[in-house]
């Protein structure tokens, strides 16, 4: 039986409807809107398009968003200043300074100028150290999106099952080993040092891949029955598509592991949508912490 295809796109539209809920449970209560602001240095195409995707779906589900855009040539004083200003403006509750920044600012700087409890990307050290510890925080969108989806695919606990994340970011990989370990699972973290590594992607239950290599995870990596997750976006050119043209391909060779696997996230509509939709539960949960007032279960 081929595996299920994980929709993420309903997947995340789902998540993005709770959040839309919950911003209007805020907003009648604290009588105002949640706010999100977004810091985009520099004229990155890409980054241009995610921060548009971001500012509509702010909008979309009700919240307010601030959308600041600065010159390429920004100094290190004047982003650091910016973040000051939001930290302290009681209409922002989630910042998120995208990412990559320009070569000459510091983004670990700016990242941890980021009032932690406006830290709605989950990058500061606080969140990071919250989560170790098992303590209430933020924590990053992709992992927290991955970590829904497995949990709908599997139960929320995991005792007894393997996980296999490949990859240790502070974004990704090690927030996403602790989400399982919190739901159990006994997990390995694996990255490019890693020797034999197929041998461990074959003994794993669940299999999450972020490695940034298109399609390195081949079919017979995969334990019959595991649930797959490709967190992997690598666009590659893609002439017979037309001059210029580029796709998507996962860190998955999806054909192939999906004759395996039991459910397995495509690229693209898996685990990407999920992540703007992460960033606005995390901003309503912010939103709601900030006025003393409980958060929804979400
Ligand atoms: N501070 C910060 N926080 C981030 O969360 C952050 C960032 N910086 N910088 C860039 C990356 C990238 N990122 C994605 C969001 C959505 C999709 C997404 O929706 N992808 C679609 C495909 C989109 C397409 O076709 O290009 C999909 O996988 O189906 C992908 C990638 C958030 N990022
Ligand atoms: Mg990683």
């Amino acid at each position: 039986m081929p595996a299920e295809r994980i929709d993420g796109k309903a997947f995340a539209a789902d998540m993005r409807a709770k959040a839309a809920e919950a911003a209007r449970a805020f907003e009648a209560q604290a009588g105002r809107r949640a706010g999100l602001a977004v810091v985009l240095v520099g004229d990155d195409p890409a980054s241009d398009v995610y921060v548009r995707s971001k500012v509509k779906t702010t909008m979309d589900a009700g919240m307010e968003s601030f959308e600041h855009r600065l010159p390429e040539t920004t100094g290190e004083d004047e982003l650091l200043a910016l973040v000051d200003s939001l930290n302290a403006d009681d209409k922002v509750d989630g910042i998120l300074v995208q990412l990559p920044l320009p070569r000459h600012l510091d983004s670990d700087r700016a990242v941890q100028r980021i009032d932690p409890d406006k830290d709605v990307d989950g990058l500061t050290v606080v969140n990071a150290g919250r989560l170790i510890s098992g303590l209430p925080g933020i924590v990053p969108c992709t992992p927290m999106g991955c970590d829904l989806m497995i949990s709908q695919q599997l139960g929320g606990d995991l005792s007894g099952k393997l996980a296999l994340v490949i990859g240790r970011s502070n974004l990704f990989g090690k927030p996403m080993g602790q989400l399982l370990l919190q739901r159990n699972a006994t997990v390995i973290q694996a990255h490019s040092r890693t020797a034999d590594l197929p041998d461990l992607t074959r003994m794993a239950d669940i299999l999450v891949v972020a490695v940034g290599r298109p399609e390195m995870v081949k079919g017979d990596w995969v334990k019959p029955g595991a649930v797959v997750i490709d967190v992997g976006i690598n666009r590659i050119p893609a002439p017979e598509r037309g001059e210029g043209k580029t796709r998507l391909l996962g860190d998955v060779a999806y054909e192939e592991a999906a004759k395996a696997a039991a459910a397995i996230t495509p690229v693209p509509g898996g685990v990407g949508p999920t992540t703007v939709a992460g960033l606005l539960l995390n901003t309503v949960k912010a939103a709601h912490r900030r006025a003393g007032l409980t958060a929804p279960a979400l």
